[in-house]
């Protein structure tokens, strides 16, 4: 029986990887372990497809059209109730759960540490992911029934993140409906289709990409225990919208009510500049086509009304059903590549910081289960009270935009909630997700805004 150093050798030179054992006889026995260990856990096979096959999604001679959305506000009242009612069914029988991809890097933020830890400096400094827990706790509350919420990870944030949970105790929520798993990650690869390493005894590894979610949701039991549960439609969103509305009970409605596999929350994007993807038609299937890979001309495309003819914003709020994520659990589903300057050991052992790209780093993405389904159900909202993503420093989509967007979204609750506007002037108004998911229920809150009264006045 060949020693695992000898089957890591055996492998590298069937790839032609060996550069990646050059400075194995410099490494502490400690090191050398955990180098052959990461060797033998990468996928040499997919490495090579992926070298060879080379960008898979742009598609540049696609046929892209618009897809059609149904606007929200044009539902009639008597509608919206009907859907509303048919989600709040689904939660109350616990066919609801809630997948947050959080397994990315959160390098354009600057934020040490898993960026659902993040906190975004709202007045109760809670972070991103309490105020998802606590979201997820009003709506479980009033639907009689735990929402499970599957947290995906990546190797670089797993430990930190469940620890953060625990710390917190969950934000109220039950462990048991907590489940964390992790994703899977790929190698960076030089234009040549080496492997690069980032230290002399660690390969160049980073996250694969949200699209690994299914594969990864199943490799780790998440997708047994939501058939266990009984969970029908999994709420799919991003680590980092401050404004989620985890598990919208309106928006399983109206996918449950159309019942496509699929269906997608979209707003309009007004700036072709915005970096969203672009929800449409690509070869007649549902698909986003992702601001890295659109044309110049489609992103300024104009319709007969003047407006941006792609304007419907993915905003990586999707509701995907059981059933299909299972069908479609092991898809192929094609790589994005991007060529990054990632820092790399040269022949000589010297860390290398490239001024200019040098390498592809190669991601799946979640959107691309799109085109396997015949249609899909897109729902138009508006941008004020669905998305405050989190994405830069500062500037747009930072920490002081989203909570602009939020103290803006909270303060119109309370104006519809009967709350004279002079009451409200220059306040910065943040209200818990304990209290309220969506501005319901906030009339009893009302005296909460008054003034201290002076002491000694009654
Ligand atoms: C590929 C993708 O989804 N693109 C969407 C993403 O872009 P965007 O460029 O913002 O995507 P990010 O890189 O921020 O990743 C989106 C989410 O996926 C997670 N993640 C990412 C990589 C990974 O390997 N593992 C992982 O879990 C991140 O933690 C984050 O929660 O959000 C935008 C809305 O804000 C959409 O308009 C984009 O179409």
């Amino acid at each position: 029986m060949p020693s695992e150093r000898e089957q890591a050798a055996a492998l590298l030179a069937a790839y032609g990887q060996e550069q990646l054992l050059r400075f194995y006889p410099q490494l502490s026995a400690d090191s050398r372990d955990k180098l052959i260990r990461e060797i033998l856990s990468l996928d040499f096979e997919l490495i090579k497809s992926i070298a060879h096959n080379g960008p898979s999604a742009a598609g540049d001679d696609a046929v892209i059209e618009p897809v059609q959305a149904y606007d929200w506000d044009k539902f009639d009242s008597g509608e919206q109730r009907r859907f509303e009612r048919k989600g709040w069914e689904l939660l109350r029988q616990g066919k609801v759960g809630a997948l947050v991809v959080a397994g990315g890097q959160g390098s354009r933020l600057g934020h040490e540490g898993p960026k659902g830890t993040f906190d975004i400096g709202l007045p109760s400094h809670k972070s991103l992911f309490q105020l998802q827990a606590e979201r997820l706790i009003n709506l479980s509350a009033r639907a009689g029934r735990a929402v499970p919420w599957y947290i995906m990870t990546s190797p670089d944030n797993h430990a930190e993140t469940v620890r953060f949970f625990k710390e917190h105790d969950h934000f109220g929520c039950a462990p048991d409906d907590c489940f964390f798993f992790e994703q899977a990650v790929l190698p960076a690869l030089d234009v040549h289709g080496n492997v690069l390493l980032a230290a002399k005894d660690r390969i160049n590894l980073a996250p694969s990409g949200n699209g690994d979610c299914f594969a990864a949701l199943a490799r780790s039991g998440g997708l047994a225990d939501m058939k266990r549960r009984g969970v029908e439609w999994l709420f799919y969103y991003n680590v980092d919208n401050a404004l989620i509305k985890v598990a919208d009970p309106l928006f399983v409605g109206v996918a449950a009510h159309f019942n496509n596999p699929i269906a997608t929350k979209v707003i309009e994007k007004t700036d072709p500049a915005e970096k969203v993807g672009i929800v449409c038609l690509k070869n007649g299937r549902p698909a986003v086509v992702e601001y890295t890979e659109i044309a110049d001309s489609l992103r300024h495309e104009a319709d007969v009304q003047g407006k941006l003819k792609y304007r419907l914003a993915n905003l990586s709020i999707q509701l995907f059903r059981t059933d299909f994520i299972e069908r479609h659990t092991n898809a192929q589903l094609p790589f994005h590549i991007a060529h990054k300057k990632i820092p790399f050991i040269d022949e000589t052992g010297a860390l290398i910081a490239p001024d200019e790209p040098n390498a592809y780093k190669f991601e799946r993405h979640h959107f691309d289960f799109f085109p396997l389904a015949d249609h899909i159900t897109v729902l138009l909202m508006k941008r004020e009270s669905e998305f405050a993503p989190i994405k830069n420093k500062a500037g747009e989509d930072s920490p002081e935009s989203a909570r602009r967007m939020l103290f803006g979204l909270h303060r119109s609750w309370l104006l519809a909630a009967g709350v004279p506007a002079e009451r409200l002037k220059d306040r910065e108004i943040e209200i818990s997700p304990l209290v309220s998911y969506a501005g319901e229920g906030l009339e009893h809150f009302k005296p909460e805004l008054d003034p201290k009264p002076e002491p000694g006045r009654s």
